[in-house]
């Protein structure tokens, strides 16, 4: 039977998604939403599973491989009776019963997805095609978390998710945002040929607490040399441009989309707009105004601006960011400073 899904433009129609199954509709089933987390030993994921979690009528299975994530990151749910860490790479099909896959699985900051190109857009192409057909299989509604990398280097700005983006195919950074830009045709096309009911997120720069200290992203290397007396090292030319949300914020938006009844692609950041020079600046005044700011050689294909335009999310989510910049910062310098065991001196 056709039905109407809508993508928040355009209504599309497509084939009714799969069946969930049987023990959903159960009289005695004990009424648990099972819910599968891709990368969430991650960053992001970790955050996600703690939000998840807190909801007693959640039963929340994590699967990664550890590449970037750690157990650390959930040592809190380790043992609890609603809560499974499988060590699991999404390359390789997976056989579990859930009822929604938030697919996080990818290493996001540019050194760890450069350094093994090949492996990043396998992770991309063949882990999304196996959580699809995992989420065929069992009726699962399935969220992607895609990046404003698919947008390239824009050449609109800001964007919004009708812009098809500005993107070197054969780049350092392809393996990332061209694996992304497959991984969301592959949940579309799962959408309108089998009926999957599909959920795309695009994730603009996040940051918070967790962020491993030598990840390699501006924010927390900026936050890392500043407890650390380090130069802050602002790439060239330093006027590049990102907007920066803080990580309950990007949870916040995902669950909303997850629950919610638009596919997207909908943009989740926050739109406060930053040089990078100004957010070295930033960073030293609230932490170490007596640091050094030096600059140093950029990467090829470096975005030049990036910042989301959310009326989507705004209006089809009821979704805005919450913590500034400023607010988010001293936050996770907090966390830095305790796990790098360099307290305040005042
Ligand atoms: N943080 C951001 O600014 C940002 C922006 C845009 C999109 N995203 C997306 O959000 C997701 C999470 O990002 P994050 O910042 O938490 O990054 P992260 O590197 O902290 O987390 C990624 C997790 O995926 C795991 N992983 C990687 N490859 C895997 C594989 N083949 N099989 C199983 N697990 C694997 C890693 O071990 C890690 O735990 C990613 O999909 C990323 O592309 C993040
Ligand atoms: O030490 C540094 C690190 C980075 N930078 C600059 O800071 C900007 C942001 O770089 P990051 O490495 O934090 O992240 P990018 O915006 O390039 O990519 C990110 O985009 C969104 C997500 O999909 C990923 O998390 C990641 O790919 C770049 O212009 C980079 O040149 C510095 O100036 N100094």
């Amino acid at each position: 039977m056709a039905k109407e899904v809508s993508n928040g433009d355009n209504n599309v129609t497509v084939k009714s998604p799969p069946e969930p199954s049987p023990l959903r509709k159960a009289r005695f089933f004990k009424a648990n939403m099972r819910i599968l987390v891709t990368g969430g030993a991650g960053f992001i994921g970790s955050h996600l599973v703690d939000k998840l979690m807190e909801n007693e009528k959640n039963e929340v299975i994590v699967v990664d491989n550890y590449f970037t994530g750690s157990k650390d990151n959930l040592k809190q749910w380790i043992g609890h009776p609603r809560f499974e860490l499988i060590r699991h790479d999404v390359t390789e099909t997976l056989l579990v019963e859930v009822d929604q896959i938030y697919h996080l699985a990818c290493p996001a900051s540019p050194i760890f997805y450069k350094y093994n190109p090949v492996k990043t857009i396998k992770t991309n192409v063949i882990g999304t095609l196996n959580m699809l057909g995992l989420a065929k299989r069992v009726g699962a509604r399935i969220l992607l978390t895609s990046t404003s990398e698919v947008y390239g280097d824009p050449l609109v700005h800001p964007q919004d998710e009708s812009y098809w983006g500005n993107v070197n195919p054969i780049g350092v950074r392809s393996c990332y945002d061209e694996g992304k830009r497959v991984a969301e045709t592959l949940m579309f096309d799962y959408h309108r040929q089998h009926g999957i009911e599909i959920r795309i997120a695009r994730i603009f720069n996040t940051y918070g607490p967790r962020m491993n200290i030598d990840d390699g992203r501006v924010v927390s290397n900026f936050i890392a040399q500043a407890i650390r007396d380090e130069p802050l090292t602002v790439q060239l030319p330093g006027t590049q441009t990102r907007s920066f949300c803080y990580v309950s914020d990007m949870v916040d938006g995902l669950i909303r989309l997850m629950e919610g009844d638009n596919t997207g692609p909908i943009n989740i950041g926050n739109p406060g707009e930053f040089t990078m020079l100004e957010l070295a600046e930033t960073v030293k005044e609230m932490i170490n105004p007596d640091v050094k700011i030096v600059t140093v050689e950029n990467t090829p294909d470096d975005p030049r601006q990036r910042k989301p335009v959310i009326t989507k999310a705004n209006e089809l989510l009821g979704w805005e960011p919450k913590i500034k910049l400023k607010e988010g910062i001293p936050l996770m310098e907090e966390d830095f400073r305790r796990r790098l065991a360099i307290p305040r001196n005042n």
